[in-house]
């Protein structure tokens, strides 16, 4: 079954909500140039709420972090750690901390789909996002001519394929059934008035688990 990511967690209402409609995945922001952004102390107090539920995994979100920063995360308790951007290579070493990679990308790119994803065994799934993070807006997966042949790629080197960008209520039925995502992440789709909504979060898990 496919699972779900919400991401861009910010209050513990929304810890709630997630806890509640069964998540299997949460993400906090840590980019200062997103309206999603949290402070470290902010984030270990909702960490702290999500560890009392274990089958939620909780994921650091961040763009080409450092080195320490990437270590910082680890220390917090993070299950995960979603790199956008660049990866330091130090944290690219067989046995060292659990990492998905994403991708940002527009449009078909599958003639250098091969050099977008980093081979390190570290890497545990690759998020194949939009053009802007946490935009709201596709890849453009939807559009008919379209054919992505990645995902089959991805699960030929055994990762997780992580499907984001622009997916809601509405798409995301669609997108599992063409894309086949062992996971559906989300966040601009499950807000209202600029935070999270605990109705659309529950419309879009039951979306999810229904499909
Ligand atoms: O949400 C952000 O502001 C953000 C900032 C920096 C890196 C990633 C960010 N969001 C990620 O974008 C995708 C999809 O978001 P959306 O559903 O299109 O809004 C998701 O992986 C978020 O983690």
């Amino acid at each position: 079954m496919t699972k779900v990511k919400i991401c861009g967690l910010s209050r513990p209402e929304d810890i709630e909500a997630v806890n509640a409609y069964g998540a299997d995945y949460a993400g906090i922001v840590f980019f200062e140039k997103s309206k999603r952004n949290v402070s470290y102390e902010k984030a270990e107090m909702l960490i702290k709420e999500l560890k009392k539920n274990p089958k939620i995994q909780s994921v650091a979100v961040c763009v080409s972090p450092s080195q320490d920063e990437v270590g910082k995360f680890n220390d917090m308790g993070f299950d995960l750690i979603q790199i956008h951007g660049a990866i330091p290579a130090d944290c690219q070493s067989d046995g060292g901390l659990a990492l998905w990679q994403a991708v940002n990308i527009a449009g078909s790119t599958e003639e250098n789909a091969d050099e977008l994803f980093v081979q390190s065994s570290n890497i545990r799934g690759y998020v194949v996002d939009g053009a802007e993070y946490g935009s709201g807006k596709t890849f453009g997966w939807e559009a008919e001519e379209q054919t992505f042949v990645f995902p089959e790629k991805l699960k030929i080197q055994n990762r997780q394929f992580i499907l984001a960008g622009g997916l809601n209520i509405e798409n995301v039925q669609n997108g599992i059934r063409m894309l086949h995502p062992d996971v559906v992440d989300v966040s601009s789709g499950v807000e209202r008035n600029g935070v999270k909504d605990a109705d659309l979060i529950r419309k879009f898990i039951s979306a999810v688990k229904h499909c």
